[in-house]
């Protein structure tokens, strides 16, 4: 498959992923939404409930009261009174003896009626109460109510359901129901909700149930479904999944620019050695115990028509790309000229070379004797190298032996962090060590790394190596490693790396 694909199917795959992950974030707020709208709407059905049983008890207690012994016209007036200004209530009738003598519609029966058997009775308040689908009041006998009839006392209510009905909630369907022990009896809207849900009836979050908190047997199921719910939230939700893609296109276009910007670093970094737009500086390496400029350490840098890379960009791309010893046939063509035709640099001069491990695993190395800028050089050549598995073979310490052999000194980079192995110290024919600067840093906090200075020192002198620390940027650090017995020392406190025409002038004011 060709590169340009691969990227644009990666970014395309990116884009999806976000784009689904969207989907889900959005589905996750829209279920939580529906959740808090179904509660609200049963919550407001359940006021609604103990609204009405709160006036049926203002209505009928009083009037209980009373303790009316016949319907007369005083009888009347008080059950009208009562009425007047009820919300759910529409008509109160009285009885004598269980039979319905008068209603506030029809006043005085000519023909009294017996009351029927309630669906339950509330045994805590004593209240009868009957669901009643169709009834055709006394008062309007053409006219079926859907009503509810509630018996205290001796006077009962009709209550008339359209004041759920016009209830200001979303769901569509809802139920209230009364709970007795397993029995259910219905109240009010769509029978046979209640118990339908908690069956898989119904899409996930789109039902949901409460109970009062007066009275726990009365409680409201209700349903609102996805589709109902989406409808009344199509712009949020057209919005949001807008939002969703344009997140998903620009995570595609973002992945997209990353690996477009990763490779052409690549390839700058590719070009830029056939083209030149490496140079190299040069750090200032003193002697610790007499203030002396001893050498440098020759370090890369890179900068082209787009701008400037850091050696942490580019040396891993030299490295992945296996350009490692070009760069380094470069680096050594560029700065031993440099600094041969510096005539202020004196013989045995001492110049580090940083040269990659991986070129010591594959014998590049055993080229560097050949290269006769460096073997006729009048400055001391020392190769830094960085503590690695690769140095632990039997082949890289034979390389190691010739390099010595042709003159060569050898110096182990960054020693403390990473792969170490402290028998290489033995075995390596190494000159030198180098402390990683994180040591040094350590020592402003006295951590754990600081601590270990003296340690390092002592396998030093085991092993007759000189030590060089590198990062000293205060007197202080320059002190502790100076008493520690440390040989040399290279920071910004004596110098950062420096071009060629500054090092000139910076030598100078050096003496050596
Ligand atoms: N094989 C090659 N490796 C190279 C070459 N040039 C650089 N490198 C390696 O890249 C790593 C980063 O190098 P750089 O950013 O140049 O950092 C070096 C110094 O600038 C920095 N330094 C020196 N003094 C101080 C200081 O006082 N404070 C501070 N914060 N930083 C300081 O330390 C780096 C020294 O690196 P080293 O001694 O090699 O460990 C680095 O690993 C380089 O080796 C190259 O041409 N070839």
């Amino acid at each position: 498959m060709k590169k340009y694909q691969q990227k644009s199917i990666i970014a395309v795959i990116t884009g999806g992923v976000v784009f689904v992950a969207g989907c889900f974030v959005l589905l996750y707020f829209a279920a939580q939404q529906l959740t808090t709208q179904i509660n609200t709407d049963a919550k407001y059905i359940i006021d609604h409930l103990d609204s009405a049983a709160q006036e049926r008890r203002d209505i009928l207690t009083p009037l209980n009261k009373f303790a009316f012994k016949q319907c007369d016209e005083a009888t009347l007036l008080e059950m009208r009174r009562a009425l007047f200004d009820s919300k759910y209530a529409i008509d109160i009738g009285f009885f004598i003896n269980n039979q319905l003598v008068c209603t506030t519609g029809a006043g005085l029966l000519s023909n009294v009626i017996n009351d029927r058997e309630p669906d339950y009775i509330r045994k805590d308040e004593n209240v009868r109460v009957r669901y009643e689908p169709q009834l055709y009041l006394l008062l309007f006998t053409g006219r079926p109510m859907k009503v509810i009839i509630v018996r205290q006392g001796n006077f009962n209510l009709i209550m008339d359901l359209r004041a759920f009905d016009s209830a200001g909630i979303e769901s569509p369907s809802w139920e209230v129901i009364y709970k007795e022990d397993e029995k259910l009896h219905h109240l009010a809207g769509i029978e046979g909700l209640f118990s339908q849900v908690g069956t898989h009836s119904f899409l996930p979050y789109e039902t949901g149930f409460t109970c009062s908190n007066n009275n726990a047997n009365y409680c409201a199921a209700v349903h609102l479904p996805w589709s109902k719910f989406f409808s009344n939230n199509h712009l949020l939700l057209i919005i949001s999944l807008i939002l969703t893609c344009l997140a998903g296109v620009s995570s595609a276009l973002l992945v997209d620019a990353r690996i477009a910007a990763r490779r052409s670093t690549n390839q700058r970094i590719k070009k830029g050695l056939k083209k030149g737009s490496f140079y190299w500086t040069y750090q200032p390496i003193i002697c610790l115990q007499t203030g002396k400029l001893i050498g440098c350490e020759v370090l890369a840098r890179f900068e082209d028509k787009y701008g400037a890379l850091f050696p942490d960009e580019f040396i891993p791309v030299i490295r992945k790309k296996h350009l490692t010893w070009a760069f380094t046939e470069a680096m050594i063509a560029t700065t031993l000229k440099e600094l041969t035709s510096i005539e202020a640099l004196p013989k045995g001069f001492k110049v580090s070379l940083n040269i990659f491990p991986c070129d010591v695993e594959q014998g590049n190395v055993s080229l560097l004797p050949q290269i006769t800028e460096l073997t006729d050089s009048r400055f001391i050549i020392c190769l830094e190298i960085t503590e690695d598995e690769y140095l632990d073979t039997s082949m890289a310490h034979a390389h190691f032996r010739t390099l010595v052999e042709s003159g060569f000194n050898l110096s182990l980079d960054d020693f403390g962090t990473g792969y170490s192995n402290l028998r290489n110290l033995q075995n390596l024919s190494f000159h030198q060590l180098k402390i990683d600067r994180t040591f040094v840093q350590d020592i402003a906090t006295e951590g754990l790394k600081a601590s270990m200075i003296p340690n390092i020192m002592e396998l030093v002198h085991k092993f007759n190596y000189t030590c060089v620390a590198e990062g000293i940027e205060t007197s202080e650090q320059e002190a502790i490693l100076k008493t520690a017995g440390v040989h040399y020392g290279q920071g910004w406190k004596y110098g950062k790396p420096m071009t060629a025409a500054t090092f000139k002038t910076f030598l100078t004011k050096q003496n050596f």
